[in-house]
């Protein structure tokens, strides 16, 4: 397998490591991955996270089980076994079935071992197209609003949504970003804020309830997010909290965007009502765990709903920037997001 180099995934002679993400931003310890076991724990555990970066490792861990040796029979259930392992996010779906259908050729380990390579390159272009396609639609001076973490460490490439962002900073837009913390596991307030920094984009760190004041105070200009499943009709499924700020984009007109590869969006599914949507463990809401320990806020016992994320209507949103350029509502009402290549 050849060396690929990401921010939160690398191999190096043949062997996956994985940036253990829940120790960011106080640690940075590169984990090496060698079975499935430890792919499921690794991305359940969110250490391995964001929609594309999720696809991308599985994949390398299967294209590195097959260089193992492992028999093409075991491969196939080993990728029903990752499949399971977060159902939200359809990259991990999308890229099992490529990693599938390379084990069926009759050189199925170097084939195996092409495609997850070629997965890992093909979304670092992705991110390129995403970020050209949505940091022209960025004005000089523009106060921007990003939800959980949708940079480098979620992807092979520059990002989606942060992506975007990191562009237009880069391009002296003059950009500020107002970075939601992202309750309950803080993906925006340890990971995004850690990204920016490293990028040197001005930033400023909000808790999620505060997004709501900075529009009505006129201090968000557009609003970016990433998502873990676009369905047909242009509903699509991000991180718990995208939901409620399209809701007050509408309400202040503020241009809400969807950024996401061609490899998010599910044209087998025909709206969000029917995206799988995660729930996660009562814990997290209850209390935090991370390099900082565990700090538990709420009684031990306390009842808790977790979905991990949520659905945003397709009205709601003002663009979808994906790799292959910006669809607006007419566009995807036409089924444009079925005919993506
Ligand atoms: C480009 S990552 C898309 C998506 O993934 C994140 O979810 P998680 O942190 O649970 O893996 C979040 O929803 C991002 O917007």
């Amino acid at each position: 397998m050849k060396n690929l180099t990401g921010l939160s995934i690398k191999t190096e002679q043949n062997q996956l490591f994985i940036l253990d993400q829940t120790l960011l931003p106080h640690q940075q310890q590169w984990l090496p991955c060698q079975t499935v076991a430890e792919m499921v724990q690794l991305i359940q555990n969110l250490q391995v996270r964001g929609a594309p970066a999720i696809g991308i490792a599985a994949s390398l861990l299967l294209a590195y089980r097959a260089e193992q040796g492992d028999s093409r029979q075991q491969l196939r259930q080993d990728a029903e076994t990752l499949r399971l392992a977060r159902p939200t996010a359809v990259n991990l779906m999308n890229n099992l079935d490529c990693m599938l259908q390379a084990l069926a050729a009759d050189d199925f380990v170097a084939t195996a071992v092409a495609c997850a390579e070629q997965l890992f390159s093909e979304d670092v272009e992705l991110c390129q197209h995403m970020a050209e396609h949505g940091a022209a639609l960025v004005k000089p001076g523009e106060q921007l609003l990003t939800h959980c973490n949708t940079g480098g460490l979620a992807t092979a490439g520059v990002g989606t949504a942060l992506g975007v962002v990191r562009l237009a900073h880069q391009q002296g837009k003059n950009i500020q970003l107002w970075v939601d913390e992202t309750r309950p596991l803080l993906q925006g307030g340890r990971l995004t804020a850690w990204e920016c920094q490293q990028l040197g984009i001005p930033y400023q760190l909000i808790c999620d309830n505060m997004a709501a004041m900075l529009m009505a105070r006129g201090q968000v200009d557009r609003i970016f997010v990433g998502s873990d499943r676009i369905a047909a009709n242009g509903d699509f499924a991000n991180k718990v909290g995208t939901y409620s700020l399209a809701v007050l984009a509408k309400y202040h007109q503020i241009p809400f965007y969807v950024v996401a590869p061609h490899t998010t969006v599910d044209p087998h599914c025909p709206d969000g009502s029917q995206i799988p949507i995660e729930q996660r463990s009562a814990n997290e809401v209850r209390g935090a765990t991370g390099s900082f320990g565990t700090i538990c806020w709420a009684p031990a016992d306390a009842p808790v709903y977790n979905p991990a994320f949520d659905v945003t209507p397709a009205s709601l949103v003002t663009g979808w920037v994906l790799d292959s350029g910006v669809l607006d509502q007419a566009a995807v009402a036409a089924g444009a997001l079925t005919r993506l290549t």
